[in-house]
């Protein structure tokens, strides 16, 4: 029902017209090339919303085959005062629910997600070009993430403070209004999930605006908040790029931005945000050290490097990019991840048996291959991959594609190892020592995630402390329940998501005093 007439579901000739279809009796035989998305994807008022005009129009394409699968119309200025005015009516009403109530709605959303996660997995490899086998990971950890805010929904509470006299004062947590979220384009109904669930729990309403690439599956998050209960207008979708990100940053009914993408875009969101005063999360980039010590069980540390490159194409934020392994177990290890590395299944992202698709865009895939040739210009080796890939499927002749690719005589003043890359592409390096290897890991602007591989506890947690990152994972990596905080030190950012914590992002602390006595006046 949701998606009644969301999409055509193309079919070449004359058969066209008559086999329009509602997504969800055309989704489930979808396959690579057919998908036209045809409805509007903007969304408040609690309805999607068509524009009035075609205005800068910008084509999306879909990954796997370069094909125009729908456009994206930006939101102006007006639109966008729409929509913050339609979620500022909603959080009026949602803000005084109780915390239980609005659980409820929640666990519902959360609920019907879990009921369509093919559909909307299908929907955004599609979109994306990542494997299937991830899009269904990624819904998964959306509804988790619902499910999981909706528990702590009722949780909100203040203190009790007592003060001489009898007199006393409470605090309370209220949300802080209307949320922007600005989201990239790797995960896009996660991220959309990531920030709006918290939010919602804490009763604030939010606006968000996805990746001009990836439009397609916020709305749907949209339609199914409003299926669940929530009242017109809480979660709206408004489209565009850059223009329309700053049209929410600059508005004044906005009170907070959540943002996902570049350090340089990132800068940019605090630099407006502070002409308002408006508090911001932002969750930027990196360029993450993995450290793999001698003493590891080594497959799973090869597993691990695995992880921490190659999921979504590579074009992860916190990827473990930098792998230090020590020298005494070099020759082992590039042996076993090249070898791991050249079986990666790479072509059409809807088949089962796919591990890596297409990148997201053209311009995406010539930066990765260009961040491969200036790599071997500074000396690298590639050891594989690192070539843009055709698969033999002729649908898929148009797609960015490109081999995963493991570079060896890396150095750490090299382009490939001090700046983000975000495609599938390892840059490995030798090290000796414990003290030597944080010193290097942490000799970075980036500090958003970081890892470390040994069978020593000791070490595992001295190494766990001394690294300056957000995150570390210890014997693995790239695995991010929704229980546990995520985000970033130094300049991947600031502010946390998932976790007790985003309750605290996502709203305020009021203080009342309350006096017992007679007020003692100095005048
Ligand atoms: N660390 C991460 O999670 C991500 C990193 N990146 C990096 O950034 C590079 C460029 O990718 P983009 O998608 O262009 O990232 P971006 O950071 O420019 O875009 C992220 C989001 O911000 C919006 N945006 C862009 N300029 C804005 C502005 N002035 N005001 C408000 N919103 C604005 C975009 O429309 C998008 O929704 C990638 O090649 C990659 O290296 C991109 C996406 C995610
Ligand atoms: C899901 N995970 C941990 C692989 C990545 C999530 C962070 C991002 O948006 O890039």
């Amino acid at each position: 029902r949701y998606l009644r007439s969301l999409i055509l579901l193309v079919v070449s000739g004359p058969l066209r017209r008559k086999m329009a279809q509602s997504v969800l009796s055309t989704m489930p035989g979808a396959s690579t090339g057919t998908v036209v998305v045809k409805d509007p994807l903007n969304f408040w008022g609690g309805k999607r919303v068509t524009l009035g005009h075609e205005k800068n129009a910008e084509p999306v394409y879909e990954p796997a085959t370069g094909r125009v699968m729908c456009q994206m119309v930006p939101c102006g200025a007006e639109e966008v005062d729409e929509a913050i005015k339609s979620a500022h009516s909603a959080y009026l009403i949602w803000r005084k629910m109780a915390g239980m109530e609005r659980a409820r709605v929640l666990l519902e959303a959360a609920r019907i997600i879990r009921e369509r996660r093919d559909n909307i997995a299908k929907l955004e490899v599609i979109n994306n070009g990542k494997s299937i086998t991830e899009a269904l990971e990624d819904i998964d950890v959306s509804w988790h993430t619902i499910e999981y805010y909706a528990g702590l929904a009722g949780s909100l509470a203040g203190q009790h403070v007592q003060l001489p006299g009898g007199t006393f004062a409470y605090t309370r947590r209220e949300p802080l209004g209307v949320c922007v979220g600005i989201g990239a384009w790797n995960y896009p109904f996660q991220i959309a999930t990531w920030k709006s669930a918290p939010a919602l729990a804490c009763g604030n309403a939010m606006v968000f605006k996805p990746s001009p690439m990836t439009p397609v599956t916020a709305v749907i998050l949209a339609e199914i908040y409003k299926e669940a209960g929530v009242p017109d207008g809480l979660f709206c979708v408004v489209q565009g790029g850059a223009e329309t990100g700053t049209l929410l940053c600059h508005h004044p009914g906005v009170a907070k931005v959540s943002f996902t993408g570049s350090v340089p875009t990132g800068k940019k969101i605090m630099e407006m945000s502070s002409k308002g005063i408006k508090q911001v999360t932002l969750e930027l980039g990196g360029k993450s050290p993995l450290i793999i010590f001698k003493d590891c069980e080594l497959e799973n540390a090869v597993k691990g490097a695995l992880m921490a490159n190659f999921l979504t194409q590579g074009q992860v934020c916190c990827n473990g990019t930098r792998v230090y392994v020590q020298r005494d177990i070099m020759p082992q290890f590039l042996e076993e991840v090249v070898k791991r590395t050249k079986t990666i299944p790479i072509g059409d992202p809807l088949l089962d048996d796919t591990r890596m698709g297409a990148l997201i865009s053209k311009p995406q895939l010539d930066k990765v291959l260009g961040y491969v040739s200036q790599a071997k210009k500074e000396g690298a080796r590639v050891l594989c991959g690192g070539e843009p890939y055709i698969p033999s499927d002729p649908k898929l002749k148009g797609g960015y594609f490109m081999s995963p690719c493991v570079l060896d005589n890396c150095r750490d003043d090299m382009t490939c190892v001090k700046e983000e890359i975000f495609g599938p592409v390892m840059s490995v390096m030798p090290f000796n020592t414990e003290e030597e290897v944080i010193q290097r890991a942490n000799n970075t602007t980036f500090g958003l995630a970081s890892g470390v591989f040994t069978r020593d506890i000791s070490r595992a947690h001295r190494v766990a402390e001394n690294l300056e990152a957000g995150t570390c994972f210890i014997n693995n990596y790239n695995i991010s329940p929704v229980e546990v905080p995520f985000g970033g030190y130094k300049m991947s950012g600031f502010g946390r998501e998932n976790g007790q914590v985003t309750m605290e992002y996502f709203s305020q602390l009021k203080t009342v005093i309350v006096e017992m006595g007679d007020v003692e006046s100095l005048f």
